[in-house]
């Protein structure tokens, strides 16, 4: 049974409109938490084109004196296994590039996973620790692939997962390779990534979601269960979880359920007043000692729980010395799970995708 707990949806026409809110909601909840360096404010973060014109806004704000990340600690959802810190297309370098250069947040608060550890299994126990460190996520701004995915948690990943090495399924492979020449040989396999639980234990959950290519997505998180084949779905189990779409994002969602959010935004209950009342909450969860497989040795290793200093050149050993073992089910294909796709294209990337050609096979001749 489809739970429609999902109060808040908000709707706007298009993605600057989208952005704009978002943006604007991020300012506000920093403010009200009016943070220090003892109790700073939490923030996990996401990587793609759809949050771009969000960071663009929020360095407009910082540059206008409205906002300041300065006791601001961020969390970053994921980052690519293998490739170096420095690449163009790194979750690093996006995260530089788009906000990190231009506001004033201390290098010692930025949390990105380093995928390129020797030791992958320590890194990602270590970066939940941190998380744990600091009280948990106060706020998790996340996008959304085409296949419902959150961060990098494909179709098919534990609704109970922690932060830890995915391989990357292909539609997602296909969908980045924009981002790498249109060659999905060059885009890396894996990545490492927060879990669904990691996102599920943020106090509030903020996703964006923009562009016709999204539309399917959304329909299958909001109107139908929870369902690990599209991980946005189990957003629908949070207690604040606030989604934010544009216009062409809610193409395949029914009039009657875009009326009902948009409706209760009218009502005057905007997403700052709906859902339980925010509460500061102190750590829920402290990760256990993870046992990590030495020289055929179990041994058990304490994550190194100090925050993450970044240097400042980006650079980094790129060798991996370690094996990954991912499993959790991952189908190859987006299309094995839909009977009559509608899903658009995706900059370009996708062949025979046009989305009015594949949704004419949901129309039926009366
Ligand atoms: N790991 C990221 C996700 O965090 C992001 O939500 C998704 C959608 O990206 P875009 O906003 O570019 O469509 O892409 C990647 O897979």
């Amino acid at each position: 049974m489809a739970n429609l707990n999902f109060r808040r949806v908000i709707i706007r026409e298009d993605p600057q409109t989208a952005s704009v809110y978002i943006a604007e909601y991020i300012v506000s909840r920093i403010k009200e938490f009016n943070p220090t360096e003892t109790q700073p404010f939490v923030l996990g973060l996401p990587t793609g084109s759809s949050p771009e014109i969000i960071y663009k806004i929020l360095v407009q704000r910082h540059r206008a004196g409205e906002i300041s990340f300065k006791n601001v600690v961020t969390f970053n959802m994921d980052e690519y296994v293998g490739l170096p810190r420095d690449h163009p297309e790194s979750y690093h370098s996006f995260m530089y590039k788009h906000f990190f250069s231009h506001v004033d947040i201390p290098p010692q608060n930025i949390n990105i996973l380093d995928g390129n550890a020797p030791d992958a299994a320590a890194e990602c126990a270590s970066f939940e620790a941190r998380i744990a460190r600091y009280g948990g996520i106060e706020l998790f701004l996340g996008g959304v692939g085409p296949d419902g995915h959150i961060a990098f948690n494909e179709p098919g990943s534990s609704l109970s997962s922690r932060t830890r090495v995915k391989t990357l399924a292909y539609d997602t492979i296909l969908a980045n390779s924009r981002f790498f020449d249109n060659d999905v040989n060059k885009v890396p396999r894996m990545a490492m990534t927060v879990g669904i639980q990691t996102i599920m234990d943020a106090r509030e959950v903020v996703i964006v979601a923009t562009g016709a290519h999204k539309a399917f997505a959304i329909q299958k998180g909001l109107e139908d269960g929870v369902n690990h084949m599209w991980t946005l779905s189990a957003l629908q189990l949070h207690p604040h979880p606030l989604i934010v779409c544009d216009r062409d994002a809610t193409l395949e969602l029914k009039v009657k359920t875009v009326r009902y959010f948009e409706s209760i935004e009218q009502a005057g209950t905007d997403a700052r007043t709906q859902g339980p009342p925010l509460v500061y909450r102190p750590r829920t969860y402290v990760p256990a000692p993870v046992n990590v497989k030495k020289n055929s040795q179990r041994q058990q290793v304490t994550p190194d729980t100090t925050p993450q200093k970044v240097p400042k050149d980006l650079r980094i050993n790129t060798e991996l010395g370690r094996n990954v073992e991912d499993d959790e089910l991952t189908p190859d294909s987006m299309s094995s799970r839909m009977v009559d796709s509608a899903i658009g294209g995706i900059d370009g990337a996708l062949k025979n995708d046009l989305i009015f050609d594949r949704m004419g096979a949901r129309v039926t001749t009366l």
